[in-house]
């Protein structure tokens, strides 16, 4: 009803900051496009549930988050396919490359946006928007 509408505006308001304070973040430039397949063509072999910043913000415009937890998964899906595109591997090259620069970024991608999330976002606001999301 009416009140549970205006939650889920408020919660969109806030993950569109969220995703614009992430995006933003010069650390994270490769997170925010969707991987370019033509640039790197074995990308959709290896990943197959692609995610990324702008794709994220497009999915809060169509409502497609009911809570932040949802909106973390997706962040954490962005992580965990950085990972595995770059394991870390027993070879010298990978220790010292930019795989792992790319590893680093991953990890503080997810911390930061906990962190931000946490701190930024009252608990009974998130309760609110997991009974409306349970609900649904
Ligand atoms: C985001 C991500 O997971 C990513 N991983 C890469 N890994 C590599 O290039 C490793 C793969 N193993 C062999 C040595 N190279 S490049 C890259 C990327 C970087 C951008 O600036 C934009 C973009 O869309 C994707």
């Amino acid at each position: 009803y009416e009140e549970e509408e205006h939650t889920l505006r408020e919660l969109r308001i806030f993950l569109r900051d969220m995703c614009k304070k992430l995006a933003n973040n010069r650390l994270f430039f490769m997170f925010t496009k969707p991987v370019d397949t033509e640039e790197v063509p074995d990308y959709t072999n290896i990943i197959k549930q692609p995610m990324d910043l702008e794709t994220m913000m497009t999915k809060v415009d169509f409502h497609r988050y009911e809570c932040a937890r949802d909106f973390l998964n997706d962040i954490e899906l962005i992580c965990q396919n950085a990972l595995e595109y770059n394991p870390a591997s027993k070879h010298v090259c990978f220790r010292t490359s930019a795989d792992k620069q790319i590893r680093h970024r991953a990890c503080s991608l997810r911390d930061y946006a906990y962190t931000l999330i946490k701190s930024e976002m009252d608990t009974d606001f998130e309760e609110k928007c997991l009974s409306i999301s349970t609900k649904r």
